[in-house]
């Protein structure tokens, strides 16, 4: 991790950049495969499943055997985890369910608004370089609860042709019995226009890899809704004299190990911290299993010292990280002045795998610095808002002049009759 030493506001936006490759570039290596699953439906899934995942695929749908067997291939000690960690993401996301809001705006005259949820879901998986059973509770759960009516995954079979058992596991556990053996911008292709096994869906959810999120970003153009770009994973730790080295490392090192795309972000004010966290990378990545991949992840990966907390909580607002751990003794207090982040993590005990996998708030959440205009997943991300209203007759009589005024300072008479045509009824 190269560190920069009271980096000039000017070069921050440079300094700040992702890794990833240029929108553009991986437009033009994901065009081709939306267009091709458009004209060739499944035919060319399993093509491309051929060539990326190196799967010779019979049936797209798993089959009710392969469930059972990944029942069984599945040990108790995780099935008890996976439970512990549904029930945690089931009580947050539960929580979040709205009332029906509804406003008597003058007499006579009332409006609802009510939440209604969307009716298809597409969920991707990812499974690419490592089997992401955890996004299946993170994306599936919330969907079963807002009451979604069709749900499905799709997630990239490995050169077997299998999916990993502890996603089917997962997908059973919380009601889900729909999986489609398809990975990449293929299986976002197949929810946006369908095939013959996969039907289209009004939005697609879930995390991936640079491929997966252009193709998602691309389906937005086919009329798809996308819950947000989500793609490589990204720790910013900001961390004080009271930090942990060792902690702060592991954390880093948890979003490196994601993939060669993968960014952490180290800021302080203290350089001790900085030298002693750096000394810590280095020894826990020499026995991570892993390594190769976080090493790569690190090579693109920066560390800031900054003069004092005010610049700090400047650059740390202007990343707009995926995840931030703040690793302060004040943590809390700082945490009220953060505007720009997907998940914060709020004190020394808070690791940031815990959001991953169990603690209750969601995984899915926005990268590439767009938690500055997007949220991660929530209940709401499965809902549209629809507003209703009902104006009884006094109602129109006080606000019917009104209306009828604008319309005409409009120069909208049709609008205006609307009214007009009410009122005199009235009169009659
Ligand atoms: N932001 C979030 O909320 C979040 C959550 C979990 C994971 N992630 C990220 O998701 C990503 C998962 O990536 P992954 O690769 O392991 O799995 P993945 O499932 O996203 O992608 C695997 C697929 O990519 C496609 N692919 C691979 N090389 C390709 C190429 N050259 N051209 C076209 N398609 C290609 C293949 O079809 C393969 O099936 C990681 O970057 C991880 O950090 C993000
Ligand atoms: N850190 C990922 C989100 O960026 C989510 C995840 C799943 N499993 C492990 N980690
Ligand atoms: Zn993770």
């Amino acid at each position: 991790m190269k560190l920069y030493k009271y980096p000039a506001v000017e070069d921050w936006k440079k300094l700040l950049q992702r890794p990833s490759m240029r929108m553009e570039d991986i437009e033009k290596q994901v065009t081709p495969i939306l267009k091709t699953v458009q004209k060739d439906g499944d035919a060319a899934l399993k093509a491309f499943s051929l060539r990326f995942d190196g799967a010779n695929i019979d049936s797209i749908l798993v089959s009710e055997e392969e469930f059972s067997q990944a029942e069984k291939d599945v040990d108790n000690d995780l099935k008890e985890s996976i439970s512990i960690a549904i029930k945690n993401v089931t009580k947050f996301h539960s929580a979040q369910k709205t009332d029906v809001l509804k406003v008597e705006t003058m007499p006579g005259i009332s409006c609802w608004r009510k939440s209604v949820p969307i009716q298809k879901v597409g969920l991707y998986i990812p499974g690419g370089s490592a089997p992401l059973f955890s996004t299946v509770i993170m994306i599936g759960a919330p969907a079963l609860i807002a009451g979604c009516e069709e749900v499905f995954l799709c997630t990239p079979p490995n050169s077997e042709g299998k999916v990993h058992p502890a996603i089917l596991y997962a997908a059973k556990k919380i009601g889900l019995t729909k999986v489609y053996k398809v990975g990449g911008a293929q299986a976002i292709a197949a929810m946006t226009f369908g095939t013959e096994t996969i039907p289209s869906v009004s939005k697609i959810f879930g995390p991936g890899n640079q491929y997966v999120t252009a193709a998602k970003q691309l389906a937005t153009k086919e009329g798809v809704a996308i819950d947000m770009p989500a793609g490589p994973s990204e720790v910013l730790v900001w961390a004080d004299e009271t930090a942990n080295p060792t902690f702060i490392a592991a954390d880093l090192l948890s979003q490196a190990e994601h993939g060669p795309d993968s960014q952490v972000i180290l800021v302080s004010t203290s350089e001790d911290i900085i030298q002693k966290t750096e000394a810590e990378v280095e020894k826990q990545l020499s026995v991570l299993p892993r390594k190769e991949i976080a090493a790569k992840a690190l090579e693109h990966s920066r560390s800031f010292l900054m003069k004092d907390e005010a610049e700090a909580l400047k650059l740390v607002n202007e990343y707009a990280a995926e995840h931030l751990i703040l690793s302060l003794d004040n943590a809390e207090d700082v945490a009220e002045k953060i505007i720009n982040a997907g998940s914060v993590f709020v004190g020394h005990y808070t690791p940031e795998s815990a959001g991953d996998y169990a603690s209750g708030t969601n995984h899915t959440l926005p990268t590439y610095g767009y938690a500055k205009n997007y949220s991660g997943v929530s209940l709401d991300s499965y809902y549209r808002k629809i507003t209703f209203q009902k104006i009884e007759k006094e109602g129109l009589e006080s606000l019917g002049p009104h209306v009828e005024r604008m319309a005409a300072a409009e120069e909208l008479d049709a609008h205006k009759n609307a009214v007009t045509v009410r009122l005199n009824a009235l009169k009659d």
